[in-house]
């Protein structure tokens, strides 16, 4: 084969293998010199079509199309551009248009630049085409979401510098599109915030992991708001970081919902203060940092004194005043970095780090720190039209390291706080071993007085009770638990934890059935027919909603005469509910049961609720007896108790007499009534009777003892 043929296959098969149809025109005669018609039967025409009615491909052309073409084979051929390229729609036979590209140059071009031939090629772009669409149609589409988001969307180059942001961020920026455009966030608009925020950026660009921020800044209108921004590296073909992109959406409202929730849950509503659960977490805080440095950290309970009586007397309102004030002065006592938190009810908690590494001198520090809260939640209170005065039990508990608990702690601290409440209130106590085992005492304690009941281990002791003739009238039962072990056990021993467990309801009533008993034993004999016997009632029992009926019952089935019992009350459990004791104590009353006030002077009652309480003796406290030959103040206050007494028509009895002395003053200031040991201890019945005939005749003498 000739050197020209060979040419000529090879180009018709790059040109098949391209997907080109090649086409020449004279451009002299006008004549097209090469045509193939390919493209024509690759629209699906016929030999007969193209003969028929399609001499040229304009005829095929979409209208809107051909002008582009003239213009663009004009612009080539006048020598504006070097290379004659168009884009057009040809129909094919089916109706659909189809995508086709021109590329052609005009050859041998004589001197007036005229040329002699047009020669190109024609293709199928039909698929570019349709990808151009697609492509322009999901960019349209991007770009509207973008510009309509209320998300800020911001694209960073690698220099961090903006290269694109959405309207939501330019209509809360100050300077808007022009302001952010071309800068760092450390340079528009600035500030610590947004120079760490930049920092974000750059870590994004370093590492190419996505990255959050919370950002906060101030909008246009000066409002400060906070935005969470996800950051997302973007990547070329090549997989290399070009830009970063930031949107953000405002969290503002979710912070703030985020506050109120944290609010809600770890503090106080009434005082502000941290409650129950922040402070086990501070605690866990204060474990691990004092195990770490070494120091010493002390966990207080601080309780206010009486609280509940305040509470109840009066009105909620005023105990709610009263523990937002304690609330304030503790928080004044503080160092920043300390924890004040309230644990609920009348119960304050302090936790005080960073003391001493050595337990004493942490102690002390404690201890000095202990005073000053006393001193300062001494000071008197203006509870609206009330001033008040309230004091505290503080218990303490010194910790370093985490090897205790903090259920133990608080077990501690608390341990610690009843120590300072039994020692009388208004002090402060430490937890140390000693108030450890006397805990575990009390366990042992607890368990074993569980027994004492069915197996008759408790005793009624009597101290007599005598008038002004040195006669005795009745006396004050007083019980004893004979326990195994341990001896004689005094009632101060046991009772508290009687009252807590709830043991004293059935131990109360055992008292009183064994003194009904034993009045149904002394009516029959003579010289102790007439005898009255005190019976202690507590807290515990008296706030029993049945209280009444058991009473009664106990009364019926004895059938003793209820005019020889006299029920002792104390100040406090009558207090905290005198309506109900009133009603209680009046139905009680229409039995012919006598109502004694014990330990009268110790408390807080006021004439108005002591005039309203059907109540038929006072009981001077033996404190104040003692104080007679002490101190004036002694003297002023049995005097006004004797008085008061007088005045509201009840009978007044002073216990704890112990000297003659004690008892001329008592005599003198109208006291007709003694107990003590001037006139006998507490002692078993048999000893208490014969105690009765020894004492049948008056005399000014003391009964054996
Ligand atoms: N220093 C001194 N003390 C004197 C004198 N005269 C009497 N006492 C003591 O003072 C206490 C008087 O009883 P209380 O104030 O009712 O105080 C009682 C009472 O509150 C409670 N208690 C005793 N028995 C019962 C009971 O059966 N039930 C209840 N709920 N409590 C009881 O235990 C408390 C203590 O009872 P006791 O240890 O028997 O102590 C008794 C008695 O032994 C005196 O001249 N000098």
């Amino acid at each position: 084969m000739a050197e020209k043929d060979i040419n000529k296959e090879r180009l018709e098969l790059a040109l098949e293998a391209a997907g080109l149809d090649l086409w020449e025109n004279d451009l002299l005669t006008g004549e097209v010199i090469c045509k193939s018609n390919k493209i024509f039967f690759e629209l699906g025409y016929s030999e007969e079509d193209i003969a028929s009615n399609m001499d040229s491909i304009f005829a095929i052309v979409h209208h809107d199309d051909i002008p582009l073409i003239k213009a663009a084979i004009y612009d080539h051929l006048t020598g504006v551009t070097a290379q004659y390229r168009s884009e057009f729609r040809a129909r094919a036979k089916c109706g659909t248009w189809v995508w086709y590209a021109n590329y052609g140059k005009i050859m041998d071009r004589d001197k007036n630049s005229q040329g002699q031939r047009f020669i190109g090629v024609t293709f199928n772009i039909d698929d570019r085409k349709r990808q151009e669409v697609l492509l322009a149609a999901r960019e349209t589409e991007w770009r509207t979401l973008v510009e309509n988001s209320p998300n800020t969307i911001v694209r960073y180059d690698s220099d961090c510098r903006r290269i694109y942001a959405n309207p939501a961020i330019c209509a809360v920026s100050a300077g808007g599109k022009a302001a952010l455009l071309g800068r760092k966030p450390s340079e528009y608009p600035g500030g610590e915030n947004f120079t760490a925020y930049e920092k974000k950026i750059r870590k994004v660009f370093a590492t190419g992991d996505d990255a959050e921020f919370e950002l906060n800044s101030t909008g246009k209108n000066g409002k400060e708001f906070c935005s969470h921004i996800r950051l997302t590296a973007e990547r070329d073909l090549h997989g290399e970081i070009v830009s970063v992109m930031g949107v953000g959406h405002d969290i503002t409202e979710l912070n703030s919902q985020r506050l109120k929730i944290r609010e809600i849950a770890f503090y106080d509503p009434l005082t502000g203060l941290p409650n129950r659960r922040l402070l086990v977490d501070r605690l866990q805080h204060a474990l691990a940092s004092s195990a770490r440095n070494g120091l010493q950290s002390a966990l207080i309970i601080i309780d206010l004194d009486n609280f509940k009586t305040l509470n109840d007397t009066l009105g909620h309102d005023i105990g709610d005043l009263l523990l937002q004030q304690v609330a304030q002065r503790l928080t004044a006592c503080v160092r920043q970095g300390d924890t004040v938190a309230r644990m609920g009810g009348d119960e304050f908690v302090i936790i005080l780090e960073n003391l001493s590494d050595k337990t004493q001198e942490a102690a002390f520090q404690v201890e000095t720190f202990g005073e000053k809260i006393l001193a300062t939640l001494n000071q008197p209170y203006q509870l609206a039209n009330h001033s008040r005065h309230s004091t505290p039990s503080i218990g303490v508990v010194i910790f370093s390291g985490n090897q205790i608990s903090i259920e133990e702690l608080m077990k501690r601290a608390d341990i610690a706080m009843y120590s300072a409440k039994k020692s009388g209130r208004n002090a402060i106590r430490f937890f140390d071993l000693d108030m450890q085992a006397a805990v575990e005492n009390r366990s042992s304690l607890e368990e074993s007085m569980k027994q004492a009941l069915p197996q008759q281990q408790f005793v009624l002791f009597y101290q007599a009770q005598v008038d002004n003739a040195g006669v005795i009238v009745g006396a004050e039962v007083l019980l004893r638990w004979q326990r195994p072990t341990h001896g004689m056990t005094l009632p101060e021993a046991f009772i508290p934890v009687a009252e807590e467990t709830g043991l004293i309801v059935a131990i109360g009533l055992w008292v009183l059935e064994s003194v009904c008993h034993q009045l149904k034993v002394w009516e029959h004999e003579p010289g102790k027919e007439l005898l009255h016997v005190a019976v202690n009632v507590s807290a515990r029992q008296f706030q029993q909603t049945n209280f009444v009926e058991q009473i009664i019952d106990v009364l019926e089935a004895t059938e003793v005469n209820p005019a020889r019992i006299t029920l002792e009350l104390t100040e406090s459990m009558v207090l905290a509910n005198i309506p109900e004791a009133i009603s209680k104590m009046q139905v009680l009353k229409q039995k012919g049961i006598k109502f004694a006030m014990d330990d009268f002077g110790t408390g807080h009652s006021s004439l108005s609720s002591l005039q309203k309480l059907p109540l038929d003796q006072l009981k001077i406290d033996q404190s104040f007896i003692h104080d007679i030959a002490e101190n004036h103040d002694g003297v002023v206050i049995v005097q006004t108790i004797i008085a008061m007494a007088n005045k509201l028509g009840m009978e007044v009895i002073a216990e704890g007499v112990e000297t003659k002395a004690q008892k001329d003053f008592l005599i003198q200031q109208h006291c007709l009534n003694f107990q003590g040991y001037l006139f006998g201890k507490p002692m078993p019945v048999n000893e208490f009777e014969q105690a009765l005939e020894y004492w049948a005749t008056p005399s000014d003498e003391s009964l054996p003892v």
